[in-house]
C-alpha cells in the first residue's frame, strides 16, 4: 500500500522543502491542499484525516489545532513546531540522540521533529554528560549563528522583501527566554538552563553553532581528546548516522569546515572538537543546515523511520 502523506502548511519554508525532497518518491502519495483551502479547518481536517502520516509545518498554536482536528485515532504525526517537544507522550524526533531514538521514532504514532537550535547543543553535550565527563549543573553557554530563513516566512519577507538594513551578525533573544530552551536542558540532561545567545546573519541558510567549554573549575579536567572520543564513541554506535564527527586536531586555528553554508541541502551535521589542555578549554562546534538537518531534513529522516523505508537519496551528504 502506497503511504498518503499530508503537509500541513505546506506552503510554508519548511513544508515547501518537504515537498520537494518527496517531490520523486514512488513509495508514497503527497495529498495536497488546494491553495485557497490551506486555512480551511474544514479541509485540513478532511486531509489530515485521510493521510497516513500527517507532517505539520504550521505555528504552534495551528499545530496543536491540527492534531485536535484529527479524531480517526490512526493518522501519525510529525510536528515540526515547538509544541509538542517535551510532551512525554510524544517522541523526540532526533533519531541519532540515542541509540534506541530511531526505534522509538519509528514505532511512535507522535513524533517532534527538532528545533533547529537545539541540535547541534543536544548532539555535543548529551553524551558528554552521559559519559559523566561534563556534570549535569554545568554552567553551559551556548550561541551561535543561523541564516534567516530559521525565522520562517516573515523573517525571509524582512530580508528579501523589505532589505532588512542589518550587518551579517545580528545577535537577538537577548532575554535568554527563547521557546528552544526547554528543549535544549531537557535533552541535554542538564539539570540548569544553559544561556543561549543566538544571532542571525543577513544569508539565507545554514547554521554554525558553538558550546564553548571552560573545564578548569571541574573536579576531574577532560582534555580535547578525551572530549572528542566520547562524542566520536556515541555516534559511531549509532546506525544511519547523519551527524559526522570530524577527526581532532588541536593545533586548527581556523578552518572552512566552520562555513555556516556547507551543508546547505543536505541533511548532514558535522561536529567540531576544538581544546587548548594546557588552558583547559574547549569548543564543541556543529556545522548543519537549519532546514536540512534542523528542520525538512530532520522530518523527511524520520518520515522514513516511520514508513521503513532506507534513508532517501535527496537526504545523503
Ligand atoms: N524555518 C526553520 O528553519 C524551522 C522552522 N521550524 C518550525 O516549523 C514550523 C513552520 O515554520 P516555517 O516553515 O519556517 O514557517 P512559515 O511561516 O514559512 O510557514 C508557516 C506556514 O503555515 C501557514 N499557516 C499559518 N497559520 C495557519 C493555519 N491556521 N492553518 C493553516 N496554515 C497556516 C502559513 O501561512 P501564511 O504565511 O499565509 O500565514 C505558512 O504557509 C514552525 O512551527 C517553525 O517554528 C522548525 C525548525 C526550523
Ligand atoms: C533565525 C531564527 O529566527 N531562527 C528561529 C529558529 C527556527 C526553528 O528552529 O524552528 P522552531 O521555531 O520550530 O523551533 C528562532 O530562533 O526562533
Amino acid at each position: 500500500m502506497v503511504a498518503k502523506i499530508f503537509i500541513d502548511g505546506e506552503a510554508g519554508t519548511t513544508g515547501l522543502q518537504i515537498r520537494e525532497r518527496l517531490a520523486d518518491r514512488r513509495d508514497l502519495e503527497v495529498i495536497s491542499i488546494a491553495p485557497e483551502k490551506r486555512k480551511d479547518q474544514d479541509e485540513r481536517k478532511r486531509l489530515l484525516n485521510a493521510a497516513d502520516i500527517a507532517i505539520l509545518c504550521l505555528p504552534d498554536e495551528a499545530a496543536k489545532e491540527s492534531v485536535r482536528l484529527i479524531d480517526n485515532g490512526t493518522t501519525r504525526i510529525i510536528d515540526a513546531s515547538t509544541a509538542f517537544r517535551v510532551d512525554p507522550n510524544w517522541a523526540y524526533g532526533f533519531a541519532e540522540m540515542d541509540k534506541d531514538q530511531a526505534d522509538k521514532i519509528a514505532n511512535a504514532r507522535f513524533v517532534a521533529n527538532p528545533g533547529c537550535w537545539p541540535q547541534g547543543l543536544i548532539a555535543g553535550l548529551r553524551p558528554l554528560i552521559a559519559a559523566g565527563i561534563i556534570p549535569a549543573d554545568h554552567p553551559v553557554i551556548y550561541h551561535g549563528i543561523s541564516g534567516y530563513t530559521g525565522g520562517g516566512r516573515q523573517m525571509i519577507e524582512e530580508y528579501v522583501a523589505e532589505g532588512v538594513d542589518a550587518s551579517q551578525f545580528m545577535p537577538y533573544g537577548l532575554t535568554f527566554q527563547h521557546k528552544h530552551v526547554p528543549e535544549m536542558t531537557f535533552y541535554t540532561g542538564l539539570k540548569r538552563e544553559p544561556l543561549f545567545e543566538p544571532v542571525v546573519g543577513n544569508f539565507a541558510q545554514g547554521m554554525t553553532t558553538a558550546l564553548p567549554l571552560q573545564l578548569g573549575t571541574l573536579a576531574k579536567v577532560p582534555t580535547g581528546a578525551e572530549i572528542h572520543a566520547a562524542i566520536a564513541d556515541h555516534f559511531a554506535g549509532i546506525k544511519d548516522s547523519f551527524v559526522k564527527v570530524a577527526a581532532y586536531d588541536p593545533a586548527v586555528a581556523k578552518t572552512p569546515a566552520l562555513d555556516p553554508q556547507i551543508h546547505n541541502g543536505t541533511n548532514t551535521l558535522t561536529l567540531h572538537v576544538f581544546a587548548n589542555d594546557a588552558r583547559a578549554q574547549a569548543a564543541v562546534v556543529a556545522v548543519y543546515d537549519n532546514l536540512g538537518k534542523g528542520a525538512s531534513g530532520a522530518a523527511v529522516q524520520n518520515l522514513n523511520l516511520m514508513l521503513g523505508v532506507a534513508a532517501a537519496e535527496s537526504l545523503a551528504a
